[in-house]
């Protein structure tokens, strides 16, 4: 077959022809451009042009076979690169202008997990930047699992031998040095080019435990290859295990067959997200895509005729985009009876906000609970983790013990950890901090990261008087505050369910 010319790739640049280079091939993009669960602005912005850099940030290579069938026009003329489009004016503009040309800080002076952010602010594209801190709706729900946290105070008992402090957990039997893991987060590809094997080198290297998302850039197996190698360079002395995060898709073959290579990968559980029926209406997702829109021109196209996907058969988008296909709203308490007949290992809800939903998690014969509200991403005035810890502290006590107990939400502090703990976690997620040290200094912002909540937790540890988590207990924390403006069922009308 000829060889197609850059040249002529580069007149296809509009949404009536559209081709892009992926790797050496050409690809003509037009029919699908409606069908793209990224959107079409996205794509048009590379029409013309090789868009092999920013396809490898957000996809597997082998999404172009999902392409719809004669898309491949062939292979480039590989002297003719130089005549493709380039599209500098469209280029990502840094997430802060303030500190354009601004150098990265020393990973040193990153001494709270505040800082990541700080730093990645520096380096990350506007666009992943956005997609990272974006919250739901007006951000009340990521303000108050932030805030939370300081709203509980601890009772210290002093004049105790706090020499040595042992901060071991285990999720499910598996031992990690920390009571911390690290939270599931898709499209890591946009954050760092290593993706989620850069994420996980930095987890192995530290020995945490991590959850890995079903939206991940990489495929489930490759990520698991990751920790193998790792592990391997390391002797297998780290005790870092990989859990896996479950969006239910519509189709059941599909959960099926994912589920299956969960299991065959070697992953240690499944964490199956609840709190995610629909996406959260993520605001400043929705003006960059506007922006995105505007600036090729795609402004007179409807809103809905561009953004619902097609019959599209792929991993889920969580970039603050529906991916019609990829999310169950249809999913129910029955569907677990199936999924358990599939699954053998240990099943974790994720993003449980209520204490009848824990009570309903413990009749189902799930194995733990993660309080959660999607770090604010969802429903808008969600209860923070702590609200809901709390409540189900009050309300339905029986679960401790028989469920391993998980929380996030807004973690930002190694004290943070310990007050969990105090009141019942078994171990708690922290996202955002471990996305931006990722974004900033690759795996060695991972390894810091865990450090310095490591850190803060045996010093909260020492002054508060324990030495061991098996210590921690709800009379060294005072929650009045938040017991203050908990949930309780004399004040509301329906009280019949609990
Ligand atoms: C050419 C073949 C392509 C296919 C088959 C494809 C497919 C998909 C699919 C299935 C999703 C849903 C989420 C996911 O699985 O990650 C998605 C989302 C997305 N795609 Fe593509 N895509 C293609 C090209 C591109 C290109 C060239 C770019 C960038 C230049 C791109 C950027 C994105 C972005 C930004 C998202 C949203 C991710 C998020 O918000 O998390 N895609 N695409
Ligand atoms: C950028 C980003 C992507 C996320 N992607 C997923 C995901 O794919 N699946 C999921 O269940 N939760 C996802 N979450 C939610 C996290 O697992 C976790 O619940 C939340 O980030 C914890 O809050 P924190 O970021 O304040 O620590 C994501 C969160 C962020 C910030």
């Amino acid at each position: 077959m000829a060889l197609i010319d850059g040249a002529e790739v580069a007149k296809h640049n509009n949404k009536k022809s559209c081709w892009i280079v992926l790797q050496d091939r050409v690809y003509d993009i037009t029919s699908f451009l409606s069908k793209h669960p990224g959107g079409a602005a996205i794509l048009l912005k590379q029409s013309g042009s090789d868009a092999t850099t920013e396809f490898k940030k957000y996809h597997p290579l082998d999404y172009v076979n999902d392409l719809p069938p004669r898309s491949c026009l062939g292979a480039i003329d590989p002297n003719t690169f130089g005549s493709l489009t380039r599209r500098k004016d469209l280029e990502d503009r840094p997430s802060s202008e303030a500190n354009t040309g601004q150098k990265i800080p020393h990973i040193s002076l990153c001494v709270s997990c505040l800082d990541f952010e700080k730093a990645a602010k520096a380096v990350m594209p506007r666009k992943s930047y956005i997609y990272a801190s974006t919250s739901a709706n007006t951000g009340a729900s990521l303000k108050g699992n932030i805030e939370d946290w300081e709203r509980i105070n601890f009772r210290p008992r002093v004049m105790r031998n706090v020499g040595d402090v042992n901060t071991q957990r285990s999720i499910f039997g598996h031992n990690s040095p920390y009571p911390f893991y690290i939270s599931p987060m898709g499209t890591l590809g946009a954050i760092h080019p290593g993706a989620e094997p850069e994420m996980v080198k930095g987890a192995v290297r530290k020995g945490i435990h991590m959850v890995v998302s079903t939206a991940s850039t990489k495929t489930t197996e490759q990520i698991m290859r990751s920790m193998v190698e790792e592990q391997k360079r390391m002797n297998y002395a780290s005790p870092t295990r990989l859990f896996f995060q479950f969006y239910m898709p519509v189709n059941r073959e599909r959960a099926v067959e994912l589920m299956h290579m969960v299991k065959k990968a070697g992953y240690k559980g499944l964490w199956i997200t609840v709190d995610t029926p629909v996406l959260g209406k993520r605001e400043s997702d929705r003006v960059l895509q506007a922006e995105e829109a505007l600036s090729v021109g795609l402004e007179k196209q409807s809103t809905s005729e561009w953004e619902v996907g097609g019959e599209n058969a792929f991993a889920p988008a969580m970039g603050g985009r529906v991916v019609s296909g990829q999310l169950s709203p249809h999913t129910t308490w029955g569907d677990l009876k199936w999924i358990r007949r599939e699954w053998d290992g240990p099943i974790v809800l994720k993003g449980i906000q209520c204490t009848e939903d824990a009570k309903l998690a413990l009749e189902h014969g799930c194995q733990g609970i993660l309080l959660s509200n999607h770090g604010g991403r969802q429903l808008h005035t969600a209860p923070s983790s702590l609200m809901t810890l709390l409540e189900i502290r009050t309300y339905c006590p029986e679960v401790f013990g028989k469920l391993e107990i998980f929380v996030d939400g807004g973690l930002r502090d190694g004290s943070d950890v310990l007050k969990a703990l105090c009141l019942g976690a078994t171990a708690v997620g922290v996202g955002r901090p471990y996305l931006y040290a990722l974004a900033a200094y690759g795996s060695q912002g991972v390894e810091r990261c865990t450090h310095v909540l490591y850190e803060e937790l045996t010093t909260a540890m020492r002054l508060l008087g324990i030495t061991s988590l098996n210590q921690a207990r709800p009379e060294m924390v005072n929650a009045s505050r938040l017991l203050n403006e908990m949930w309780r069922p004399e004040n509301t009308a329906a009280r019949s369910h609990l």
